[in-house]
């Protein structure tokens, strides 16, 4: 083996594939892990190892085998308890085991963002009874927004608009969430006018920040995005103060994907991820350095230029709509054709699919961020599931 850096990543979905191509072309050797086999970014790994990653035992095992220089987290579920063990032993988690614990737990990245860093953020209650909820939704007003404090990806979340729908949200919550804590953040909803990502990536010298990315969500779940992100001055300067503060606070070197609401000139913190993110799958096409090129240079201590600048582009999704074991795409060179060849597809190649299963993500840039938009949704529609 010739290597720059032995890297293992937990988690080996599509940000887990764009990542591990990025190690992989400043010469890291790459073991991916995820629960099932072929994942996407196994099928472009040097190595795997398929086990739950809220498996701490097995989790342990990969590292002791593997002996990694960096352990990635590409999701947020893992056993984070055995990443903080695993640091404790001289194993480097990325951005640190700290940022994987709190991030993966809605109430306690909130204290620490709302009770200790003062950032502005939606009203919120916890609540771990329908009793509760009920209280935590007196304080926040309707209509509210209940979510699991464990979950992803829109996963237990609904929106109330009045005392009859809480029991119904609460239910639901529950039913859906990750793990053995029953508890939900009842949260005001921010009537806002729109939102963003702001990728921001702590490194040796210091933080940068990517042009702020626009996106829409649809059932918690994003369906596109944008960048740059058109803001007030007053709107930017702000979301990176809180981006700064926090990341500050969490440590370590990596891309943290930002999330805020904004109202006028108001940004309002939501969460982050301290790894790439979803929505910034439009650095693909937009930036020279995608998130994933400035997680893997962040991460190895690696010069990252700056500014960082976007030139217009946008995201699309491809879903899935039913569950399948024998997929086919076609379509492929309708939508390449899209917008006089502006536009590129990611496939990611899950083996399975199930409904609104993200397979894949148009990209396109162009003149402005409506254009690439426009362009980017249709070359997605373009893109045909086969179900066998
Ligand atoms: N308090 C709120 N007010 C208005 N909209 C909200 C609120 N909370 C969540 N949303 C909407 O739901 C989306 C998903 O919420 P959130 O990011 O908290 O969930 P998630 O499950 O962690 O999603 P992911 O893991 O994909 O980021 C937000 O991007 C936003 O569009
Ligand atoms: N919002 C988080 C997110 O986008 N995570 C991405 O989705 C994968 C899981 O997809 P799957 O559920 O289709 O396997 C994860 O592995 C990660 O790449
Ligand atoms: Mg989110």
């Amino acid at each position: 083996m010739a290597f720059t850096a032995k890297i293992l990543i937990l988690g080996a979905g599509e940000l887990g594939r764009e990542f591990v191509i990025s190690a992989k072309r400043l010469g890291a050797w790459v073991v991916a892990c995820d629960a099932y086999d072929n994942a996407p970014a196994m099928q472009v790994a040097d190595a795997r190892e398929v086990f739950p990653m809220l498996d701490g035992a097995a989790l342990r095992a990969a590292v002791e085998k593997h002996r990694p220089d960096y352990v990635v987290p590409e999701i947020e579920a893992i056993r984070t308890e055995m990443l903080v063990e695993l640091e404790g032993e001289g194993v480097n988690v990325v951005p640190s085991a700290r940022a994987t614990q709190l991030t993966m737990n809605r109430d306690r990245i909130r204290d620490l963002a709302a009770e200790e860093l003062g950032l502005a953020t939606s009203r919120y209650r916890y609540a771990e009874t329908l009793e509760e909820v009920r209280a935590g939704a007196q304080h926040t007003g309707f209509p509210c927004v209940i979510k699991p404090v464990m979950s992803s990806s829109g996963k237990g979340q609904s929106k109330v608009d009045e005392a009859g729908g809480l029991e119904a949200a609460w239910t639901y919550a529950v039913a859906n969430m990750r793990g053995d804590r029953r508890r939900v953040i009842v949260e005001q909803f921010v009537d806002f006018d729109y939102e963003i990502t702001l990728l921001t990536v702590r490194t040796k010298e210091g933080v940068l920040f990517c042009p702020p990315i626009g996106h829409r969500q649809q059932r918690g779940d994003y369906r596109e995005s944008w960048q740059p992100a058109a803001m007030s001055e007053a709107a930017i300067a702000a979301a990176q103060d809180m981006a700064r503060k926090v990341v500050d606070d969490l440590g370590g070197y990596g891309l943290f994907g930002v999330e805020f609401f904004v109202r006028g000139d108001d940004a309002i913190f939501s969460e982050l991820s301290p790894r790439p993110h979803d929505t910034g799958m439009v650095t693909l096409v937009s930036q020279n350095l995608s998130e994933f090129d400035l997680h893997a240079r962040a991460i190895m201590g690696l010069p990252i230029p700056a500014p960082i600048r976007a030139r217009p582009s946008a995201s699309a999704v491809i879903l899935a709509d039913r569950d399948s074991a024998a997929l086919r795409y076609a379509g492929l060179a309708d939508a390449l054709a899209v917008g006089g060849g502006t536009v590129d597809v990611r496939l990611f190649g899950k083996p399975t699919s199930r409904p609104w299963r993200r397979m894949g993500v148009a990209l396109a840039s162009a003149g402005d961020t409506d254009a690439a938009r426009r362009i980017a949704a249709e070359a997605a529609g373009k893109v045909r599931i086969e179900y066998g």
